[in-house]
């Protein structure tokens, strides 16, 4: 038994803290509860021994050992030490977020009289109660119950005191606040809860359906005690084959302002039963349009070959990456489909990452129909419960085939045979907040430390992995061609220079592209039109002094929205017209006149989505339009029921942002129009180019997917600037030619390795005084193989109060950088700068 344990506790320290264990014990990659700066922590044991830190250092005590068993085993530990290591992240930070189980402690506070509390008490006792007090009589009498309930000097949880006493949370705040009490955290472990509440429509209720409920008033005719919520209630239940989860139905029905208690009263009245279910997941829509799932196709000849080579890694064993480069409609996930079969009929598991499983529902029906009750679905929208009952179904080998987004990379499977990263391009995989990993690196690194195959899959390679192709890192397997020898679609560039000057109006649309739409829809066929903003329009100028209506808290233009059917961002209440920040989620109302100068003569510039929709309605009376952005689309669910009114072609046009470009596989859709996509080629960053391949080409990539041929027009300012010219030729492998040949001159990744440094406060002063400092220190220490570029403000530089300055690290060698890095911590500590102030982003997507 040992005398001391290390923990790392998530605090931005790169330090593990020792304490004392005292009979209990505790295994390396257990998580403890201990005491840390008043508060307790939960950490994970990094390691157990008896040597005594100097007599400088107070040793504390582990107040409970939470796992009897390590949670996380000898590779995660390794893993998560190298994230800690390569993207400076403190390791407590990089261990938290490998353990999605902070479901199983719940925070609670528990009171104790304080020593002010025992003199009130007392003389109260002595005086009577005459103190003076903005309370009532009556919280004075509680507040006096209170302190004699807790005497005795033991701590009470506060549901104890609510029912000896009545006081209630705010009363006990207030009284610790005052010092009569004292409040502590308590954490207390519990099990993760297990059942799902699921309300399913009553034979009586179902009644109601099939005589029209949805419609009319007759169903509130014939039962005139249902009130329009109910109704709402008894309407969603049926819309779903009278089974959904509470909380989805909650979900749905909040949004538009019925109440939690409607479907109470429901209940009572025995219209609605509730049920507990275990299944955790709920894949609805498990229909594939029609079409085939992944799994029942015979594979053609360039899928069979592509398994073939995996195959045959996997059976060698050892780590092997491959970057799988298949084109629009090739038939990617059939592949993936195999692949995973082969490693489970090899004893093995297998584990698939996806950018984003709510905005392709498909791959998690796709999933289920070939892997049933073996699959496990890890996504951001589960509730801590549920993604806790996921993690150890999980981890007792239960679920043999994981799915899910980014953090699922940290999946606790036995016996890893293989890992699958799907759109290995997309951004989504690097986490935006400390520790800021890339899930599509952390996957190979994983792969690496286990000696398995892992394969990267994307008909739009992010240079990362098409430079390791090159060079033999990755081995590379190619589909070239779509499934069935369907064609890719023909892609038109439409110059809207030469469209302005013919028609000598700026328009959204081109004439060409308002032809071809109305031609598709009278074929009976399906238009999808990107629109890569989403509201009305994002940007609000004053004509008389020339100044944007920015976010009080961001310098961003604020985006002018509508009032639409869509419902405000918590759900709740319809909003009407408002100017709202795409950052930081701030709304106002529309001001009729210039903020600054006041004058009335306001313009409203560049279309969003919403306007977009307006347009295509007023130009196609006809059309059945629907629209795909953050604004209509707030859950799985809604996605679902969009894609499903896609498939079934009740929609017929359909307008949005990049979500419609996301693996979407719409049989009918022959016509593809991109709107405003060039104007991110304007933005500072040097991924934009690839950007705007990379959304032409998988938007491009959702026409001509089932038996017609499909059709694209791209409208451009600049069409002959190289992303178009390769875009159109379908030429990825051109484009990346091209791209690495400026990157290489640049010195920008792949041909070095970068980091962004921010430095944020919300005091101006302290940004510069901390970016400068840092700056200076860069200069005077003159690193070897890294070049500096700032400090100088981020393009973004003020976001939420914040205002930020950067530097921008670039090296030759990722054995310079990382040290590098840390020295610059170090200095910071030593400067006094706080950590918090100062985001290391290594490998950063963004530097804006
Ligand atoms: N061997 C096959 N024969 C016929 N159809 C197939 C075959 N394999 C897959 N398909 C079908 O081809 C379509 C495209 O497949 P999938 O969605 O996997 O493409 P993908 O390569 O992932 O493309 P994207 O990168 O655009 O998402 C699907 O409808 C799928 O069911
Ligand atoms: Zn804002």
């Amino acid at each position: 038994m040992s005398l001391f344990c290390d923990v790392a506790l998530p605090v931005p320290l790169d330090r593990a803290f020792t304490y004392e264990l005292r009979e209990l014990e505790a295994e390396v990659g257990a998580r403890v509860l201990v005491p840390f700066g008043g508060q307790q922590l939960i950490g994970v044991v990094v390691g157990v021994h008896d040597v005594r830190p100097g007599p400088e250092v107070e040793v504390k005590a582990v107040a409970c050992v939470l796992d009897e068993a390590a949670l996380l085993s000898d590779e995660l530990m390794q893993l998560g030490k190298w994230i800690a290591q390569y993207y400076c992240a403190p390791l407590g930070d990089v261990l938290r977020g490998m353990l999605p189980l902070t479901a199983e402690v719940r925070r609670q506070w528990v009171y104790r009289i304080g020593e002010q509390g025992r003199r009130v008490q007392y003389e109260g006792a002595a005086k009577g109660s005459s103190r003076r007090s903005k309370l009532s009589v009556e919280d004075q009498n509680r507040e006096y119950a209170v302190l004699n309930y807790l005497e005795s000097g033991e701590t009470s949880k506060i549901s104890a005191i609510r029912s000896a006493t009545g006081a209630n949370k705010a009363l006990l705040d207030a009284m610790a606040k005052k010092r009569w009490l004292v409040r502590e955290p308590l954490a207390e472990v519990r099990d993760a809860r297990r059942l799902e509440t699921v309300a399913v429509l009553e034979e009586q209720g179902s009644g109601i359906r099939e005589q029209g409920l949805e419609s009319d008033a007759a169903a509130g005719k014939r039962l005139p005690k249902l009130n329009e919520n109910q109704l709402a209630v008894m309407a969603e239940l049926a819309g779903c084959g009278g089974r959904e989860l509470v909380r989805e139905l909650r979900a749905r029905l909040g949004a538009r302002g019925v109440p939690d208690s409607t479907l109470a009263t429901l209940v009572k009245r025995g219209l609605v039963r509730l049920e507990e279910t275990a299944q955790a997941f709920h894949v609805s829509g498990l229909g594939n349009g029609g079409k085939k799932f992944a799994h029942e196709h015979a594979l053609n000849e360039a899928q069979t070959e592509a398994l073939g080579t995996l195959v045959a890694a996997m059976e060698k064993g050892g780590f092997r990456p491959h970057l799988l480069y298949g084109i629009t409609g090739s038939g990617k996930t059939a592949v993936y489909v195999a692949a995973m079969q082969r490693a489970l009929a090899a004893g093995k598991s297998a584990l698939l990452l996806v950018p984003e499983i709510g905005l392709t529902p498909g791959i998690a029906a796709q999933m289920v129909a070939a892997f049933a009750g073996e699959v496990a679905l890890l996504h951001s929208q589960l509730t801590p419960d549920e993604r806790a009952e996921q993690w150890h179904r999980i981890r007792r080998g239960e679920a043999r085939v994981v799915v899910g987004t980014r953090s699922a990379v940290f999946a606790p499977m036995p016996d890893l045979g293989l890992i699958l990263v799907d759109e290995e391009h997309d951004g989504s995989y690097k986490q935006e907040e400390t520790p800021r990993y890339h899930g599509r690196d952390v996957a190979v690194m994983r792969a690496k430390l286990l000696g398995c195959t892992v394969v990267l899959g994307s008909a739009t390679p992010s240079l990362e992995s098409w430079n390791n192709a090159e060079r033999g890192r990755y081995a590379r397997v190619e589909m070239r061609e779509r499934v069935q020898s369907r064609p890719l679609p023909a892609v038109e560039m439409i110059d809207m220079r030469e469209e302005f000057r013919e028609t000598g109006q700026e328009q959204m649309f081109s004439r060409k592209l308002l032809v071809e739409t109305q031609a598709t829809l009278d074929r009976g066929e399906q238009a999808i039109i990107l629109l890569n903003r989403r509201g009305y329009s994002f940007v609000v100028m004053c004509r008389s002094c020339g100044e944007k209506i920015e976010c009080e808290n961001c310098a961003i233009s604020l985006t002018y929205h509508k009032p639409g059917n869509e419902q405000d961002l918590n759900g709740e209440a319809r909003v009407g017209q408002r100017l709202e920040c795409h950052y930081c989620g701030y709304k106002r109302g529309v001001p009729k006149a210039c903020p600054k100068c006041a004058s009335e003569h306001l313009y409203y510039l560049g279309a969003g989505s919403q306007q977009g929709e307006e347009r295509l309605q007023e130009l196609f009376p006809g059309a059945r339009i629907g629209r795909m952005d953050r604004d209509t689309v707030r859950t799985r669910g809604d996605m679902e029921r969009l894609l499903s009114r896609l498939h079934s072609g009740e929609i017929n046009l359909l307008v949005g942002t990049q979500m419609i470009a996301k693996g979407h596989d719409i049989h009918g859709v022959t016509l593809v129009g991109v709107v405003g996509a060039d104007f991110a080629l304007g933005l500072p960053d040097f991924r934009a180019a690839e950007r705007v391949f990379q959304l032409i080409t998988q938007v491009s990539g959702r026409a001509g997917r089932g038996d017609l041929p499909g059709k694209v027009l791209v409208q451009t300012y600049q069409p002959d600037h190289y992303v178009n010219k390769f875009a159109r030729e379908h030429d990825y492998t051109g484009f990346a030619a091209r791209e690495m040949y400026f990157r290489r001159g640049m010195r920008y990744p792949p041909f070095s390795v970068l980091a962004n440094v921010i430095v944020q406060s919300e005091h101006l002063e302290e940004v510069l005084d901390w970016s400068s400092r840092l700056g200076r220190w860069f200069e005077q220490r003159k690193l070897a193989g890294v070049r500096v570029l700032g400090p100088a403000a981020a393009p973004l530089s003020r976001l939420k109060r914040i205002y930020r300055y950067h530097l921008i690290l670039k090296a030759d060698r990722r054995d310079v950088l990382g040290p590098a890095l840390r020295e610059m911590l170090a200095v910071m500590d030593r400067e006094e700068i706080p950590r918090r102030s100062v985001v290391v982003d290594v490998d950063a997507m963004h530097l804006m």
